[in-house]
């Protein structure tokens, strides 16, 4: 027998459930995914802190977890919401269940809820504060209590908090694939700092198979600093929070940008290569979280399905003139790519690494490749 558990939203829906994870409470802005497979890659992904996920596919969970799908070192986000978690689980990689890693991870976790009811509230309202509560001890007002004490995500800066404490190396690159073997970092032919805002693993692994030997440096570190490892090219990762508060990146961003360092953004670091550009961010409704998402390139008119998950979006209204919009979303019309007309600098919104998700988008790696050997010749 499950324990119960329950959710509430901060405009006082209330949602009873059982318990599928630790025991306890914990609160943060309620989202929803579309995404039917994914689930262990949407939990760990590091842009989901702070917020409580619900997946609106209805089985989740049957695929189990393993070591290998990790997008970060631990679960990121601050609470999952299903309809219903099976109590098997079954698939040749999996090494426990979604249940014990969740257990075993300390998150809260709600199952047995209408996910449809509460998706309906969350695209009509738009984003809500609420608190998962699970265990024996349940008490409503003090989950709504503590709802409504989240302060939400608009001016939060996550991306300190959640970035890598030390620099590091990266290079597991399967770039020189002749004997099946991954090529040495050395003979990588480029080098790239990757800005870790809270970076996702395949995005690393997609620019080392594309020929890049990484640094990943923590977020707050400075240009000069950036600039003294003589990079062939800088990466700006996602991550979770508001980008707007994010002012020693974006004054980062502006130095690459005047030092013509060859510039790839992807989402957070999209919203941050727009505001050093001069551009502004707002607060989405409910943003864009999903593995279906149909993006257009405005040049060549071609339609990919993408992976999306922000909340915050670039305003497309006043782009300074040294931007052009390069994607769009089919859904609303949101901005969904730009690039610096000025500079060897562009950024996409949704997820080209695909981690879960199509796999449309991959050649924007290809193209950061472009920019940085054009940079070299
Ligand atoms: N995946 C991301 O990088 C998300 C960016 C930002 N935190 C947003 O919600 O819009």
């Amino acid at each position: 027998m499950r324990k119960p558990a329950i959710l509430v939203l901060e405009d006082g829906s209330v949602f009873r459930g059982e318990s599928i994870g630790a025991d306890g409470q914990t609160v943060g802005e309620v989202v929803f995914n579309t995404a039917m497979t994914g689930y262990q890659e949407i939990l760990t992904d590091p842009s989901y802190s702070r917020q409580i996920v619900t997946l609106t596919y209805p089985h989740i969970g049957n695929t189990g977890i393993n070591d290998e799908d990790e997008e970060s070192a631990r679960i990121q986000s601050a609470g999952l919401v299903v309809r219903d978690l099976p109590t098997r689980y079954s698939n040749w990689r999996a090494q426990r269940s979604l249940g014990d890693y969740l257990l075993e991870s300390g998150v809260v976790g709600i199952a047995d809820i209408d996910t449809r009811r509460l998706t309906r509230i969350l695209r009509e309202k738009g984003a809500q504060n609420g608190c998962i509560m699970a265990g024996d001890q349940l008490d409503e007002a003090a989950a709504l209590e503590a709802a409504k004490g989240f302060p939400g995500l608009k001016g939060m800066d996550l991306a300190r908090e959640v970035t890598t404490a030390d620099r590091y190396e990266w290079a597991q690159g399967t770039w020189s694939l002749e004997d099946g073997l991954p090529a040495p970092a050395a003979d990588l032919p480029h080098h790239v700092v990757a800005y870790d805002f809270g970076v996702k693993r395949n995005i690393l692994r997609m620019l080392a198979d594309r020929g890049c030997r990484l640094t990943v440096v923590p977020a707050q570190t400075p240009a000069s600093e950036v600039m003294a490892l003589n990079p062939d090219g800088v990466f700006l990762s996602n991550g979770p929070g508001d980008p707007e508060p994010c002012d020693y990146a974006i004054d980062a961003i502006r130095e690459l940008l005047d030092a013509k360092v060859p510039l790839f953004g992807i989402c957070l670091g999209h919203q941050l290569l727009a505001l050093a550009s001069g551009a502004k961010t707002t607060k989405m409704k409910f943003g864009h979280h999903g593995a279906n998402h149909p993006v257009q390139d405005l040049e060549s008119g071609v339609v990919m399905i993408s992976s999306q998950n922000h909340g915050f979006a670039v305003d497309d209204q006043n782009l300074p003139d040294t931007l052009k919009a390069t994607h769009r979303s089919l859904f609303d019309g949101s901005l969904q790519g730009i690039e610096r007309t000025d500079k060897p600098a562009f950024s996409f919104q949704g997820h080209p690494e695909a981690s879960p998700g199509p796999h449309d988008v991959a050649p924007l790696f290809d193209r950061f490749i472009d920019l940085i050997e054009a940079g070299k010749s």
